[in-house]
């Protein structure tokens, strides 16, 4: 399919139309069967090695490296390969992982790798058509940087299911990801349901990162997913996650009176590391229009607050705490404080916070505060349910 045909148009109108609305579109492509079934077959040797040598590969950056054995998903293990797409990078990690040399894997890896990119970039050049923003796209693409995650999901047992990755949204420009036949991966909708992706060879996702979504204007929606691990048959998949490199500015074209500039510009690898540290490193990451209308926020929900019959100073407090940290998390606005203070009041922090941070699943369970994973699990969704909810009225006392 090539641009400017009339199947090219139509196409990109229904992958924007998807954007728009799940977040999420599922692509067959034309991938030989040969190359997945090495692919997948190889991805398992890689798993089986051993820990030692898995725990060679490290990374300062947050899904980078080798990770897993997270208390609050015990059955994930990743490699993430900060691979840029380039052939060299994954020879390097394969001489890492097999120090006499491993040619099938890596050539195997890197040619899945190039699938996923290739259909990146033809999504990319899709969404600039759609929205006339041709211009854009060939920047963006030169600037984007690429990492590929091979995961693998241990099998709970038969009849039993267990999380896999706790509901988040990514932290990139876009994601592509692949599976073997195993189920498991659950993409939330707009109005709250979850619908299973059906994986099969040729089938890939497509899923928004929150800098896509930044990136236009909040167009395009950004789904909070999961993956939830079943029966006795392991699960494991590849990704390619692009971040894009340097400044990301919302085009001017996607701003006008009925849709604001909501986004700063921001940068999308500090917008992840960000997320990794939880840190005040606001300079950089997903900027708001919400921090220039606090004040109005504040002075709506002090009235609201006065509305209660007698409400305590506690009350207030957690009042403001639920309504803004759900904002401000989302919008990397003001986090750190807030999110110290959430937790002092019990509240479990935004999931892209306990995603990264084992650590402080641990401290909570220290504290007797968490039982086991399930409990976390429930307490999560109970955030993510209160988010959505508490959100809405946030807007409705902001006047949108
Ligand atoms: O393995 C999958 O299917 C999804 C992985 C995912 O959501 C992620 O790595 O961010
Ligand atoms: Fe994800």
């Amino acid at each position: 399919m090539n641009p400017g045909t009339n199947s090219w148009k139509s196409t990109s109108d229904s992958v924007r139309q998807a954007l728009e609305s799940y977040g999420c579109f599922v692509v067959a492509y034309d991938i030989s069967l040969d190359l997945y079934e090495k692919t997948f077959g190889l991805t398992e040797e890689l798993f089986r090695l051993p820990m030692e040598t898995k725990r060679r590969h490290i990374s300062e950056v947050a899904g980078f490296g080798y990770g897993g054995n997270y208390a609050v998903m015990p059955l994930f293990e990743y490699f993430g390969i900060e691979d840029d797409g380039t052939f060299e990078a994954t020879k390097k990690f394969t001489s890492l992982m097999w120090p006499d040399g491993h040619h099938k894997f890596c050539e195997t890896i890197h040619s899945y790798a190039k699938v996923l990119s290739k259909l990146d970039h033809t999504i990319m050049k899709m969404v600039g058509s759609s929205y006339n923003l041709e211009k854009y796209m060939d920047p963006l693409i030169q600037s984007s940087t690429y990492m590929t995650r091979l995961m693998r999901y241990h099998a709970p047992g038969e009849n039993k299911s267990g999380i896999g990755i706790i509901p988040h949204r990514d932290k990139s420009f876009m994601s592509v990801i692949g599976t073997n036949e195993v189920k498991g991966l659950e993409i939330e909708t707009r109005d709250g349901n979850w619908i299973d992706f059906e994986p099969s060879p040729g089938k890939f996702i497509v899923v928004v990162g929150e800098a896509l979504m930044a990136w236009s204007n909040g167009r395009i929606y950004c789904p909070l997913h999961k993956v939830t691990a079943r029966g006795t048959k392991e699960k494991y998949s590849i990704g390619l996650f692009t971040f894009v490199r340097g400044i990301l500015q919302v085009p001017e074209e996607l701003i006008d009176d009925e849709n604001p500039l909501k986004f700063k510009p921001f940068s999308n690898l500090e917008f992840l590391e960000y997320c990794k540290e939880g840190g005040p490193k606001m300079k950089g990451a997903i900027q708001t229009y919400y921090l220039p209308s606090l004040s109005s926020l504040f002075s709506r929900l002090n009235s609201l607050a006065l509305s209660f019959q007698s409400p305590s100073s506690t009350e207030v407090l957690s009042l403001f705490l639920v309504l803004i940290f759900p904002i401000a998390s989302r919008h990397q606005q003001t986090v750190p404080p807030i999110s110290a203070a959430i937790r002092l009041h019990g509240f479990i922090p935004h999931e892209s916070d306990m995603f990264w941070d084992p650590l402080y699943v641990e401290r909570l369970r220290e504290e007797g505060r968490v039982e086991d994973r399930v409990e976390v699990q429930q307490k999560l969704d109970q955030y993510i349910a209160r988010t959505s909810t508490l959100e809405a009225q946030v807007k409705w006392m902001m006047g949108k």
